[in-house]
């Protein structure tokens, strides 16, 4: 394309009406300095530099429409001082690798990216109190392997009771569970091996209200001050009312954890069988050898006969099959309850 040619960039400079520089002729920037966005709240952003330097800052004109949140890396500009009333400019948003979005109206048609760029999809359940669903952790371990996010599970309260078997189930989808008594003898113990699960990662935790997902971030980031069902009773405050996420960096200053409060499930605007497949090598390599409509639920599926090879069943295979089909019929569309 010669450089004459008319391209999009012109077609986004506004008319001459005043005398603001035409897009183009804007500084590149190239001053700019690299940050996480850690939290977003009434049109302000704060970000944490990789020396740690923390900054609150607005959207730049120029990023147009462009969302920013949590787990963005941005390009800032202006006062980066991070002193107290300083406020910067997000100019530029890297581009994502993965996000995870929460439906917006009943009918789920609209969708709004409330983080991004994430290591691993902490589903928290309790052993008991609540009772752990099927269903929630089904759908979120779709959300994360949709988006090509490693799904970990983390079982809370087992000093409670004995932790349901089908949980157990999950391992068959190479999906790593920790079972978790905080409120124990066992707390630092468990402390220990949540940190080595989340160390080096930048971790989503989501689970549904009164798992002891605030117990946890409280333990394992002693200034987080969330608030658990415990102050609650208390103080007789109000739970978060917030729903947006946070990002919280570990004690041992090697990871960061998101925390979703009022998210119960993630949008899925339609469930991509191809992309869960391709989560597991072993699966894929099979079912690419199906018919190319292949559902995986059919007969003719060659799952079936990779489970059960010269017609014996491969009792191992034939249970991460099924838990994979229980993952392949997740209804589309999510649910997403506001927690009152
Ligand atoms: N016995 C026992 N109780 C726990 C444990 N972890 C949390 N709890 C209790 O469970 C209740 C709920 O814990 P929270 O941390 O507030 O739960 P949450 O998931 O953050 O709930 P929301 O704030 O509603 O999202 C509190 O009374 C905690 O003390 C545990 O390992 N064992
Ligand atoms: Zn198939």
């Amino acid at each position: 394309m010669s450089p004459r040619e008319y391209d999009e960039s012109d077609a986004r400079v506004r008319p001459a009406r005043s005398t603001r520089p035409r897009s183009k002729d804007r500084p590149s920037h190239s001053t700019a300095i690299s940050a996480l966005v850690t939290g977003v709240d009434r049109g302000r952003q704060t970000c944490v530099t990789d020396e740690g330097v923390i900054i609150t800052a607005m959207r730049a004109r120029e990023l147009g429409p462009k969302s920013v949140v949590v787990g963005d890396r941005v390009s800032i500009v202006g006062d980066v001082t991070g002193d107290e009333g300083s406020l910067a400019r997000i100019v530029s948003v890297n581009e994502r690798r993965n996000s995870l979005s929460r439906t917006v109206d009943d009918a789920a048609q609209v969708e709004r990216t409330i983080v991004a760029n994430v290591d691993q999809l902490v589903i928290v359940v309790a052993a008991l109190n609540p009772e752990p669903r099927r269903g929630l952790i089904d759908r979120f371990l779709v959300s994360a392997f949709t988006e090509g996010i490693t799904p970990k599970l983390v079982v809370t309260k087992t000093d409670l009771g004995v932790v349901p078997e089908f949980l157990a189930e999950y391992a068959k989808l190479d999906v790593e569970i920790l079972h978790t008594a905080i409120k124990s003898d066992s707390r630092e113990k468990d402390l220990e091996a949540l940190h080595q699960m989340l160390s080096g990662k930048i971790s989503v935790l989501v689970g549904h209200s009164g798992v002891g997902k605030s117990t946890l971030i409280n333990a394992l980031v002693p200034d987080a001050d969330r608030l658990t069902g415990d102050v609650n009773e208390a103080t007789g405050r109000g739970r978060h009312t917030s729903s947006s996420a946070v990002a919280l960096a570990l004690d041992t200053h090697d990871g960061w954890i998101i925390d979703t409060p009022g998210i119960r499930a993630f949008g899925l605007s339609h469930i991509d069988v191809s992309r869960i497949v391709d989560a597991f090598t072993d699966l894929s390599l099979v079912a690419a050898t199906c018919l190319s409509n292949c559902s995986h639920a059919e007969s003719s599926c060659k799952l079936d006969a990779w489970a059960a090879p010269n017609g014996v069943v491969d009792p191992e295979r034939a249970a991460r099959l099924s838990s994979l089909r229980s993952l392949l019929s997740v209804k589309d569309q999510a649910v997403f309850v506001p927690e009152d």
